[in-house]
């Protein structure tokens, strides 16, 4: 583990992207409030606004090519993975401001959702370097997935509503319906042929809301957590709740967690995968690697 602080000479040039959607929370007054908490002695602080999706990735890079050494991605899951891969490609610091309607990967972190404490955690400075995963190129950096989370997200993100309600609501309504599917996984070498409702590939342990889907996946070894969600009958729906929440759900036998660094996945179709919660279309093959150790994050 490589914990650093950053000696500073002279002021750290600091952006705020905060996406006005995530969450389902107006946040028109976060500027005056963050500017009311940042330190000034150590920060030189910026605010933008997003205005559609990718845009947080586009000021990011332009932030990172201008002088920015700390970038704070106020959102959730979906900003972060749109600020991190900037981040990650030029070196710079990644920031937190849970923002989002699971945070996922702030609560991994132990980043408060009160923006006063999270606000806190920025001014100290302290920077820890976390594992980061790549699903066909594309970098994720809490979970990516493919199955019933994929097909949910790519509903989720065309729907107006955002937050935890309008999640499980959607996600009751398609449980019912979603049929199973049958992967052929590569991990590690090893070979696996499963039938799965859906799999996720974990860098932190939750999905977000402390939804517990890896319980004892780390950010700092190195592995992903795969984890296969077995076809179950819709009367275990409870269970399964159930196990997540607690944080159990490596004890249930409707789950089944292999750790891997390199793995290959070869499913029947084209279709839907999601990386952070955002939804993508990918081909038949999909191979999923992790880079150690590859990102600085601002961390308690
Ligand atoms: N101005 C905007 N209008 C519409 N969509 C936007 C805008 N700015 C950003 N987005 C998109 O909003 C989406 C959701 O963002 P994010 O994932 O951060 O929030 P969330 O889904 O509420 O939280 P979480 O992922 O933690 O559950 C992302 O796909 C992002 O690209």
């Amino acid at each position: 583990m490589c914990t650093q602080s950053y000696i500073l000479h002279t002021k750290t040039n600091i952006l705020f992207i905060i996406n006005p959607i995530s969450g389902g929370r107006v946040k028109l007054a976060i500027p005056d409030f963050i500017d009311r908490y940042l330190d000034k002695d150590k920060f030189n602080a910026n605010f933008v606004f997003t205005e559609y999706v990718g845009h947080a990735a586009e000021l990011a890079e332009e932030a990172s090519n201008k002088n920015f050494d700390v970038i704070i991605a106020c959102g959730g899951d979906g900003t972060i993975n749109e600020v991190a891969g900037k981040v990650l490609k030029y070196n710079k610091v990644l920031g937190i401001l849970p923002l989002g309607s699971g945070n996922g990967l702030a609560r991994f972190l132990k980043i408060p959702k009160n923006i006063r404490y999270a606000l806190s955690i920025i001014n100290r400075l302290k920077i820890e370097e976390i594992d980061t995963g790549e699903f066909n190129e594309k970098c994720f950096f809490n979970l990516a997935g493919l199955g019933f989370d994929a097909h949910l997200s790519a509903i989720f993100s065309k729907d107006k509503k955002r937050g935890l309600s309008g999640y499980v609501k959607l996600g009751l309504q398609e449980v019912f319906n979603y049929k199973a599917e049958t992967y052929l996984l590569e991990i590690d070498g090893k070979q696996y042929k499963r039938k799965a409702f859906a799999i996720s590939f974990a860098n932190s342990s939750q999905y977000g809301n402390d939804v517990y889907i890896a319980p004892n996946a780390s950010v700092k070894d190195g592995l992903l957590d795969v984890c296969i969600i077995k076809p179950f009958s819709i009367l275990k729906l409870p269970v399964l709740s159930y196990v997540m929440l607690k944080g159990t759900a490596e004890t249930s036998d409707m789950v089944e967690i292999i750790k891997g660094s390199h793995i290959k996945i070869t499913r029947q179709n084209d279709g839907a995968v999601h990386v952070d919660g955002e939804p993508l279309q990918m081909g038949k093959v999909i191979e999923v690697t992790v880079k150690p150790l590859s990102l600085k994050v601002l961390v308690p």
